[in-house]
Parts: structure tokens; C-alpha cells; sequence
């Protein structure tokens, strides 16, 4: 379920008018996605997606949003440009809420990605992180490695428990974590959050990369240890698919070589990666009423991710001849 605002045919007539993309056929509500309300907008002229910002979004970090797809659809990267309306502007305020309008771009989100589309992946987010470095504005991570343990802590150990009993003790995990996070990598602007939904593919080709709002500055190892994390196992997290995984460094590498800190850095921060998504799934599900309508994310996804990184150590990300 993800439109939580009602617009009538006549308020997106209105909206479309605004800007120079034709005159409206269509708008479909989309289920997918949680955050945002999203229809697939069809005009004369073709089709769109509109989005209207409903939470958790901070609207100060629009123009950062909005202009980094404009910024990497303009380096040729597979994003998604904003149409700018009548009056140049990439956003608007529609009873109160922000709305964009984005291009539509084809392709579908895989499932049980293969090896040559996970190497796909790895080289179109080298791609983004190298046409990000001239990217004029910057945003800080607001859910960093200390953010991820004290969200852990905040739960608190007996509404961890209450989820499953592994889950306290990755509170010490967390913290641990936080405290020995590699400093100075290089860094440019960060995804954040490529999992497989958020890409579109069209057979092994990455035809859009979409949903950049948890994008900001940060380590590009690190973006590339939540990718590895996100596609390289089934969903529960319980098995690694060590050829998934390798296509995908092998890919990004292809484009960005990883130098040897970052190297040495990506168990670490593929573990750190996974306590990111334990401690968001968690806090949500603890915020979820289990009879809403949102599905909720289970945290032990992540937690098995994570048992895996640290059992593995360095070999998912040795270096290949
Ligand atoms: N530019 C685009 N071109 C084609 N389809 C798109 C585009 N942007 C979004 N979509 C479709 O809309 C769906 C929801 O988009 P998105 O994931 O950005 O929503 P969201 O509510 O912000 O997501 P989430 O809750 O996962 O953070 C996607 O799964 C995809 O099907
Ligand atoms: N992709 C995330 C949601 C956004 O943080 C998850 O699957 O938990």
C-alpha cells in the first residue's frame, strides 16, 4: 500500500497543468513502496511518475534529492531526471505536501538477481559514485553506525527479545561496530539503500536506479557493502550466494577499483551494513501495529547477514586475478 493521500482526477488534472508534459490520460495508483504516495501519471506526451512526500522525508532535503537525480541523469547514469514545471521548479506544494514529477523509466525489479545483473548493479553504483563527486551539495547520514546502536538501545533489550531472541545482543554488536568504523575512505554521495526493489531492470541491463531518499555523503565502500548485503543472499538472509556477491564487487570494481583500505574495510562495513537495516526493520516493527496495513520488514534478515559477514571475515571481498 503506498497511496496515503486521495487526489481526485480534477486535483491532478490541475497538478499536470502546471507542467509542459501534455494533457493527463491516466493515473494509476502504485502499490509498491512505503515511504511516499506514487501514481504512474499517463499524458498525451507519455508516462511519468508523480510522488507526493509523506513522511519521513525532511523537505529541507528536497532540493538535494531532486537535484542529484537531475545531476546523474545528466552524467548519463540510470536515473531518473525531475521535470521541472512552468516555472522551473522540481517540486510543488499540493494541499500542503511536496509533490514531484519524475521520468518513468521501463524495466522491472528482479527477485532472485543472477550473476551478470548483480555485476550490472555493481558497475551502474561505481557510476553513480564517480558522476556524484561534482555534485555541488552534501547531506550528512543521519543513521551512521553510533545512530544504528543507540536506535538498538532505544528499543531496549526486552522489546528486542520480543522480536527474537538473537536480537539484544546485537545492541553490543552495534556499539562495537560504531567504535571501530573505519574513518577517512573516500567518499562521495551514497545510495544508501540499493536493494533490488530499487532497481529496474530490462533483462541484465540496469535500466533505473530509483528511491534515493536515504542518499547522502559518505564512504563509497560502504554503499557497495549495503548493495553486497541486499542482493547477495535469499531473503531470510540464510544463504549466501557466493557468485552473486563476486559478480557484484567484480562489476562495481570495473568501473572503481577499490583501493586497499577500502578493501581490507568491507567486512567490517558490510557488517555495520546489515545492523543498519537490523535497527530500522526492528524500530519499525516495534512502531507497526501487526495488524497494519504496511507489511513488516523482519530485523533477522539482517541479523543472519550479518552472522555471516562475521563468520566469513575477508574472503567475500578478496581480490580476484
Ligand atoms: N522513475 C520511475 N520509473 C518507473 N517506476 C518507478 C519510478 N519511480 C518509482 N517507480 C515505481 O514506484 C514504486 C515505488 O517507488 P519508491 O520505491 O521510490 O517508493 P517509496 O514509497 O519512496 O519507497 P520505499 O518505501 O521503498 O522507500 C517502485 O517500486 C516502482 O515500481
Ligand atoms: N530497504 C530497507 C528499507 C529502507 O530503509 C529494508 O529493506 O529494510
Amino acid at each position: 500500500m503506498a497511496v496515503y493521500t486521495h487526489l481526485g482526477a480534477e486535483d491532478l488534472a490541475d497538478l499536470i497543468a502546471h507542467y509542459d508534459v501534455g494533457t493527463l490520460v491516466s493515473a494509476k495508483g502504485i502499490a509498491e513502496g512505503v515511504s511516499n504516495s506514487n501514481w504512474l501519471i499517463e499524458t498525451d506526451r507519455g508516462r511519468f511518475i508523480l510522488t507526493m512526500y509523506e513522511r519521513r522525508i525532511d523537505l529541507d532535503d528536497l532540493p538535494f534529492f531532486l537535484g542529484l537525480l537531475d545531476h546523474l541523469s545528466a552524467a548519463s547514469c540510470p536515473v531518473p531526471r525531475t521535470i521541472h514545471d512552468r516555472d522551473g521548479q522540481a517540486s510543488r506544494i499540493l494541499d500542503g505536501k511536496a509533490v514531484a514529477l519524475i521520468e518513468f523509466l521501463p524495466g522491472v525489479s528482479v527477485e532472485r538477481p543472477t550473476p551478470s545483473q548483480a555485476r550490472a548493479v555493481g558497475a551502474a553504483l561505481a557510476q553513480v559514485h564517480l558522476a556524484s563527486r561534482d555534485f555541488p551539495l552534501e547531506r550528512t547520514d543521519p543513521l551512521d553506525p553510533s545512530f544504528n546502536w543507540h536506535t538498538l538501545e532505544r528499543c531496549g533489550e526486552q522489546a528486542l527479545a520480543s522480536i527474537d531472541p538473537e536480537l539484544p545482543g546485537t545492541i553490543d554488536l552495534a556499539r562495537r561496530i560504531a567504535e571501530n568504523w573505519p574513518a577517512d575512505l573516500d567518499r562521495a554521495i551514497i545510495h544508501a539503500d540499493l536493494f533490488p526493489d530499487n532497481v529496474l531492470m530490462l533483462g541484465n541491463r540496469v535500466s533505473g536506479m530509483i528511491d534515493f531518499y536515504f542518499a547522502c555523503s559518505g564512504a563509497m565502500a560502504y554503499d557497495l557493502a549495503v548493495t553486497h548485503a541486499a542482493w547477495s543472499f535469499d531473503p531470510r538472509g540464510a544463504d549466501y550466494r557466493p557468485r552473486v556477491g563476486a559478480a557484484l564487487i567484480e562489476g562495481y570494481e570495473s568501473v572503481r577499483p577499490l583501493t586497499s583500505r577500502e578493501r581490507q574495510g568491507m567486512s567490517l562495513l558490510a557488517q555495520g551494513a546489515c545492523l543498519r537495516f537490523t535497527a530500522s526493520r526492528a524500530e519499525d516493527w516495534l512502531d507497526t501495529p501487526s495488524d497494519a496495513l504496511v507489511t513488516r520488514k523482519d530485523p533477522m534478515d539482517f541479523a543472519r547477514r550479518w552472522q555471516f559477514y562475521a563468520e566469513a571475515g575477508d574472503a567475500p571481498f578478496a581480490a580476484r586475478d
